[in-house]
């Protein structure tokens, strides 16, 4: 079984119920069942920023789909969404991205994964934290990602008081 995460935004119409429909989608499709669901946020447009703000979450899903066939469902449910591409990067009523396939690194025609934005991104950083804090990572200047992994914490001194 593979694991896998995905960012779904959404800035037209009725944003929650688009983002809603997409992941009940993906939870009905045979090979797919979604194990996480982050929470909802509101988000200013970054990329293209003369359009509205956007609802943002990140799923994980379980998946016996490889990532091109992954790739394909997440396509049709935008369709079947009416998205209508017209401005990169501009307004969509669903978008669905592929941020981490297992440990996968793809580099394809139609497909890069990680994700190649998804770390200079909080709509994307933010929920994927919320849900899967030990796969935050950050960009390091080789092009690559460190993965941050918590260590203990410092807090214990305030158990000593003042
Ligand atoms: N990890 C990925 N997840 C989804 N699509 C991807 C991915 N990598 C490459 N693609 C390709 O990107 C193409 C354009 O996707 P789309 O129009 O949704 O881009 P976008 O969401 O507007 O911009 P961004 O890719 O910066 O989020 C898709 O047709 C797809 O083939
Ligand atoms: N806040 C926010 N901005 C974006 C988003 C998005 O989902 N949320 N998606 C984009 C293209 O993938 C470009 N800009």
């Amino acid at each position: 079984m593979n694991i896998a995460y995905l960012s779904i935004g959404s800035n037209i119409g009725d944003r929650l119920q688009h983002l809603t429909e997409a992941v009940r989608l993906l939870h009905l499709h045979d090979e797919i069942e979604v194990t996480g669901i982050s929470s909802v946020y509101e988000t200013e447009p970054v990329g293209y920023t003369n359009q509205a703000n956007f609802l943002n979450l990140v799923v994980r899903l379980e998946t016996s789909l490889n990532p091109f066939e992954l790739l394909g469902v997440c396509q049709g449910i935008e369709n079947d969404l009416g998205r209508v591409r017209e401005i990169r990067w501009g307004p969509r009523t669903v978008d669905l991205d592929i941020l981490l396939y297992n440990n996968d690194n793809i580099e394809s025609e139609n497909l890069t994964v990680p994700h190649p934005r998804m770390d200079e991104r909080a709509f994307v950083l933010v929920p994927l934290m919320e849900i899967a804090p030990n796969l935050v990572g950050v960009p390091i200047d080789d092009g690559g990602v460190i993965r941050w992994r918590k260590v203990e914490g410092v807090e214990h001194f305030l158990n000593e008081g003042k």
